[in-house]
Order: structure tokens, then C-alpha cells, then sequence
């Protein structure tokens, strides 16, 4: 009866909300770094494979740049012209950024490992070269220390996780800058290599206990007690599961690939923030409103705000023009907000 339905307590946190804020902070951040006279940026895209949501993603990524004043430069390639494409790009003075669209060869990890690897370091929007994944795993932030004038680049999805969670003042402002997820506690299903485990290891490097839930068993990722390591160590959980990790998780972020996946929402903690990023819905929508404090369905409009912001970044790290002060090119790169 309408009369005794108790309101409910989850917030519904959109990632429309978030995206929309990161936007004005892009676009605040590229009129400091660059003269309006430089024209808009360009990020070239190249889709390789007929992956449908590769190819929606697409889609949205050219609204979102065209609106944002950046250009979206889709480039549709074979497999086997893709890695010449992507070197005439890398030369290309018009393209400030770089992506191509994973996976492309099915079976054989290796050869889009190899085309990660293809993509120029100063035009790796998605911080997929290996150079910008051993400093994420190292928690190392900027590309040349000790000058540390220039930041370096993190994975989309995994930092569009992050601002997400800042948003959500799971951060707290109060402890230092990298210790803020200190006293929280994780769960992050799905340990892919360019979502779950970077995701896992950008939360622990921030001081938070994760623990990292695939098919294959639990790993937990955490700087130690009293967060005193510099870097997060993985751990295996021999034996464990949900069952025992999710009672313990003051956040859950699920992101498997299939329809037929749903958290179990009795084992989720009352008052938990729930966050998904699969492009299927991984949580039971009416339960765990029921449960969750907070609940924010998708996040791949945060992705696409952060490959900005990232693009951003890269034209932020390039070499300063004749003239420019250290002390200038420090200003420009702290144009950016903090991560
Ligand atoms: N929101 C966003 O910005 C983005 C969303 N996505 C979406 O995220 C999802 C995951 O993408 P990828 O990591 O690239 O996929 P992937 O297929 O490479 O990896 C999925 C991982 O989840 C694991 N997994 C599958 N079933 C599981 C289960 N029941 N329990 C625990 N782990 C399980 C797999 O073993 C695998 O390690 C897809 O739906 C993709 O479309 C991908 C990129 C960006
Ligand atoms: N180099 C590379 N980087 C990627 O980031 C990448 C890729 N390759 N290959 C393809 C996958 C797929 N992907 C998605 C992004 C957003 C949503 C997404 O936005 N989903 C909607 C929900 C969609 C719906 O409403 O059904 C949302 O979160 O709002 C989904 C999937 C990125 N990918």
C-alpha cells in the first residue's frame, strides 16, 4: 500500500553526473595548456575488429569529443594494415592522441599486446603502453621524476572507476594525497589485464584492502598493515569466494562480461556502494536498491570523460614551446586536478 511504503535510503548516483563535472574541468584545463590558436585536438581511433560494443562505444566516444570541442577521427582499418596505420599516426603531427579499439585478434593476445606496444608512448591516451602500465603497477605518478612535471597516463576505465569513487567522497580529503582509500575495503569482480587488475591495483595503491574476484579464485591486493609499503602485493586467497569477500566490502565494483551474472545481493553488506561497469547489468536493479547506500549503474560515460581528460594530459606532457620556464610548465601540468 502506498500509504506504508517506507522512502528509500539508496542514492542512484548517474554517470552523467560525474562525467559532466570532469567535462568542465577538461575543458578548463585545455584552454590553460594550449593556445586557442592550436585548433582543436585530435583523437584518432581505430577499430580493427566488428565487436558491436567496440563499435558503440565508438559512437558515443565521437558525441561526446564533437560536443567537447576535441575532434574523433575514426579510422576503420583491416587487421592487417592496422599496425602500419597506427605508425603513420604515431608520425602524424595532426593526431595528439591515440586508440584502438581491444580486442582484435581473438585467439591471440599476444598480437594485440604487440599493437599496444606500437602506439607511441607521448600518444597512448589509454595508458596501455608498457612504460605507463609499470609506473600504474608501481605506483609511480609521474613520467620523469625528479623534475615530476609530467603526470603519467592511466587506464580509462580504471580511473573513470577512481574519479567515481572521488565523487562519491569514498576518498577522504582528509588523509594525505595517495593514502585517501586507507580503512576501506574493496571487492572488484572480473581481473581482466586493461580493466580489473589495473583497477585493482590503482584502489590498493591508494591504501584500500582489495580484494580481486575472478573465475580463476580471490587475490587480495593491499599495501600492508598500516598501509606502510609503497607499492600494493597481491596475495592469493586460497579456496576463497564471495560469499567471503563481499560481507567485508564497504564498495563492490562488478564488471562481468555476461547477461546472465548478478552479484548475490543477500551477501552484499547493508549500506554498501555498489558500482557497475560491465556493459550488462551485474547487479539486481530493485534489490539492491534495497541494500546498497549508494548504487551507480554504468560508468562508461566516466570512461569516455577521462579518455579526455587523459588526452588532455598527453598534450599537457609534450615538450614545451622555445621560451617556456620550468616554472611555467609546472603551472601548466598543475592546471590538472589531483589523480
Ligand atoms: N564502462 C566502461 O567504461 C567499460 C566497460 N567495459 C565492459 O566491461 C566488461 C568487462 O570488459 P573486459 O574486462 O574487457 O572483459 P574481459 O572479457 O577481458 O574480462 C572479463 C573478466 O571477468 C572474468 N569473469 C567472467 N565471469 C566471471 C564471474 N562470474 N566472476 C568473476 N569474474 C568473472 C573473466 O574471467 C575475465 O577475467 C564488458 O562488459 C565491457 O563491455 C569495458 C571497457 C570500458
Ligand atoms: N581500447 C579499448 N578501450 C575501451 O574502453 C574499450 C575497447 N577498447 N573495446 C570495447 C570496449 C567496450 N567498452 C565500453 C565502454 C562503455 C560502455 C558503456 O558506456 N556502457 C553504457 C551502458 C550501455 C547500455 O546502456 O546498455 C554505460 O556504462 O553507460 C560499454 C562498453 C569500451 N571498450
Amino acid at each position: 500500500m502506498a500509504s506504508q511504503e517506507v522512502p528509500k535510503t539508496c542514492k542512484v548516483i548517474l554517470a552523467d553526473t560525474i562525467a559532466k563535472k570532469l567535462l568542465a574541468e577538461v575543458k578548463e584545463t585545455l584552454a590553460s595548456v594550449q593556445s586557442p590558436e592550436a585548433g582543436k585536438p585530435t583523437l584518432a581511433a581505430f577499430l580493427a575488429n566488428d565487436d558491436p560494443a567496440a563499435g558503440q562505444y565508438a559512437d558515443w566516444s565521437k558525441k561526446t569529443c564533437e560536443e567537447n570541442g576535441f575532434n574523433f577521427d575514426l579510422r576503420k582499418v583491416d587487421k592487417e594494415s592496422l599496425e602500419e596505420a597506427v605508425v603513420a599516426a604515431n608520425e602524424d603531427d595532426a593526431v595528439d592522441g591515440i586508440l584502438v579499439y581491444y580486442p582484435i585478434w581473438r585467439n591471440n593476445q599476444q598480437q594485440d599486446r604487440y599493437i599496444q606496444e606500437t602506439v607511441a608512448l607521448s600518444k597512448d591516451v589509454e595508458g596501455l603502453c608498457h612504460t605507463h602500465l609499470f609506473n600504474m603497477y608501481h605506483n609511480v605518478r609521474f613520467l620523469d621524476p625528479p623534475a615530476n612535471t609530467k603526470k603519467s597516463i592511466l587506464p580509462c576505465t580504471p580511473l573513470a572507476i577512481v574519479k567515481a569513487l572521488e565523487h562519491l567522497q569514498i576518498y577522504n580529503p582528509i588523509l594525505a594525497y595517495g593514502n585517501r582509500l586507507f580503512g576501506k575495503t574493496i571487492t572488484v569482480i572480473n581481473r581482466s589485464e586493461v580493466n580489473g587488475r589495473p583497477l585493482a591495483a590503482l584502489l590498493a595503491n591508494d591504501g584500500a584492502t582489495v580484494y580481486s574476484v575472478d573465475i580463476t579464485g580471490v587475490q587480495l591486493f593491499t599495501r600492508g598493515s598500516g598501509i606502510r609499503a609503497p607499492r600494493h602485493q597481491v596475495h592469493d586467497k586460497e579456496g576463497w569466494g564471495l560469499k567471503d569477500v563481499l560481507p567485508l566490502s564497504d564498495v563492490v565494483i562488478s564488471g562481468v562480461p555476461t547477461e546472465d551474472f548478478k552479484v548475490p545481493t543477500d551477501l552484499i553488506r547493508d549500506g554498501a556502494v555498489c558500482i557497475n561497469f560491465s556493459s550488462y547489468r551485474n547487479f539486481d536493479g530493485p534489490a539492491i536498491k534495497e541494500k546498497a547506500s549508494i548504487y551507480v549503474p554504468s560508468t562508461g560515460k566516466v570512461t569516455i570523460a577521462v579518455l579526455l581528460r587523459n588526452l588532455v594530459r598527453l598534450i599537457a606532457n609534450r615538450p614545451r614551446p622555445e621560451g617556456t620556464s620550468e616554472a611555467t610548465e609546472k603551472a601548466r601540468n598543475e592546471a590538472f586536478k589531483d589523480g
